[in-house]
């Protein structure tokens, strides 16, 4: 399902994965080996409501948040040129997943739940779906949500792998797949 219309060269990527997985970071690092600017969904919603994920959950509703989620990932994946880090759960909505398929070259950061557990004291302060549940529970969510995931166009595993070195490995693989389908004359 990529965009026949626009040149492979052009169109964005979008990095999809549980959350904790590294999308913000290796997007970020992406962006720079591309010389691409970066737009991690997140922080602009927290940009607009001008607050943090968790409060925006809290004052506002999960609800909202998913509506804001949908409408800055469908404006942001229509741009040319971008590294978008989109939240763990965007691909939840059937909307966001064509919309970004149809646009954009979807990579999936995959990460094995026993690398995983091991972050989660760097995530529980910060995301408010992990707030409130047990490991157990999260476990549980974690396996669930790989459905979603399913839906992309490449993915990488990142267990023993660096920042650096999972974005060194997603920048080699995209040259190589622009090079066989697009050859520069
Ligand atoms: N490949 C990696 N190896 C080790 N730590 C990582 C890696 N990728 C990300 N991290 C760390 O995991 C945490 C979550 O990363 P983040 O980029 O915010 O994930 P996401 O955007 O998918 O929720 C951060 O503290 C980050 O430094
Ligand atoms: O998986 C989720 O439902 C969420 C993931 C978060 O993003 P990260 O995947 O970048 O942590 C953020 O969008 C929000 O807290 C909800
Ligand atoms: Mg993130």
């Amino acid at each position: 399902m990529i965009n026949k219309n626009t040149s492979l060269r052009m169109q964005s990527i979008v990095f999809i994965g549980f959350m904790g997985v590294g999308k913000t970071t290796i997007g970020q690092k992406v962006a720079q080996k591309l010389y691409r600017d970066f737009v991690d969904i997140d922080r602009e919603i927290e940009k607009e409501f001008n607050m943090p994920t968790t409060e925006i959950f809290k004052t506002f509703g999960e609800k909202v948040f998913r509506e804001k989620e949908k409408s800055m990932i469908d404006s942001f994946s229509k741009q040319q040129l971008k590294i978008i880090s989109v939240g763990g759960g965007a691909f939840l909505q059937e909307d966001i997943r064509n919309i970004c398929l149809s646009n954009c070259i979807v990579f999936y950061l995959d990460l094995s739940w026993d690398y995983w557990k091991e972050r989660i004291g760097l995530l529980i302060d910060s995301r408010p779906v992990l707030q409130s549940r047990t490991l157990e529970e999260i476990e549980e969510l974690f396996y669930t949500r790989q459905e979603i995931y399913s839906y992309h166009h490449s993915k990488v595993n990142t267990n023993d792998l660096d920042v650096d070195e999972v974005a060194d490995f997603i920048v080699d693989s995209l040259k190589v797949a622009w090079d066989i389908y697009e050859p520069l004359k």
